[in-house]
């Protein structure tokens, strides 16, 4: 077996000799401020274990990472009724698509794009007060990674809120579909600020461990739904990327635009990993290239 240890610092080593880190998000002010020339990798094992290297105590800024835990509390709230109101395909298209949602009748193809994850998070929200939707939200994300030491960026919300056209203009498609149950700004504001819970590697790998379906792991969802959250990852996790993950990297797995990749070998390990500087899908550029490193010479694809 080779050594896990062995292989993250390699990989973290490898990350820092790279003269391209990709481009940081700039669409969101408070992002694009970010060093594009940081790495961080860290990894739970099944029995427990962290192993990690890089920037691994550095938080960022999770975005559509988020988007597998609203998932699974709008799965927890609605059941399969969920389903009725958003798709389970991959879409083809960037995250922040609006010509799809318009063509397909205001229902987004997957919980993964944003328009989709707009409709979860409405799902979520019922008909609670945002503080009390956020409270549950970050109260399964801290349960999940045994962490109390998490916590939304208000000034990123603020940044992206200013400049949320795009997903504006997504959420008031979706009301115009009847998609929606509440405001469309109502419904935005709590998406941003979910969008702007920070984390670093260890606690976002800690918090991927109940989707690892192993034994010891917190158990915040049933075997069905980790079998499900984790279909939907493999397929949609990474947006017109999925493919090119699933070929390179092998596993399921979200990325987010701050950089961070939670990804997952059933059974046996949560990884998460953080370069901010993305790729032309949108999703890390150096961690997208650690992962596939990682998950070849560990052989754990699950192809
Ligand atoms: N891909 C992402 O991480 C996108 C999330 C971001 N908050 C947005 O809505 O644009």
């Amino acid at each position: 077996m080779p050594n896990l240890d062995t292989i993250l610092h390699q990989l973290d080593q490898k990350a820092r000799l790279d003269a391209d880190w990709g481009q940081v998000a700039s669409y969101i002010p408070q992002l694009a401020r970010v060093d594009p020339a940081q790495f961080a990798i860290s990894v739970v094992t099944a029995d427990g274990q962290l192993h990690q290297a890089g920037d691994h105590g550095v938080a960022f800024s999770v975005q559509s990472i988020t988007k597998v835990f609203t998932l699974a509390i709008a799965l927890g709230r609605s059941g399969d009724q969920l389903w009725t109101r958003v798709g389970r395909e991959p879409s083809g298209r960037a995250f922040n698509s609006i010509v799809q949602l318009e063509q397909e009748n205001g229902r987004p193809r997957n919980p993964f794009i944003n328009a989709g994850a707009i409709v979860t998070t409405d799902a979520v929200l019922g008909n609670r007060a945002p503080r009390e939707a956020l409270a549950e939200i970050i109260h399964f994300v801290r349960s999940a990674a045994g962490s109390g030491d998490i916590h939304i960026n208000e000034t990123v919300a603020a940044s992206e809120t200013a400049y949320g056209h795009r997903n504006f203009a997504l959420a008031h498609f979706l009301a115009a579909h009847d998609n929606l149950t509440n405001s469309p700004d109502k419904v935005l504001g709590t998406y941003f600020h979910h969008c702007a819970i920070e984390m670093t590697t260890a606690q976002l790998a800690m918090a991927g461990r109940f989707l690892i379906h192993a034994p010891n792991m917190p158990r915040l969802v049933s075997p069905r739904r980790i079998r499900r959250l984790n279909a939907m990852m493999l397929t949609c996790g990474h947006y017109d990327g999925s493919g090119d993950f699933a070929y390179r990297v092998g596993i399921p797995g979200k990325s987010g635009v701050g950089g961070g990749i939670l990804a997952i070998v059933p059974h046996q390990a949560a990884i998460a990993v953080w370069s901010p500087g993305l790729n032309r899908y949108g999703n890390s550029h150096r961690g997208t290239e650690a992962l596939a490193e990682l998950t070849t010479r560990m052989g754990w694809s699950i192809f």
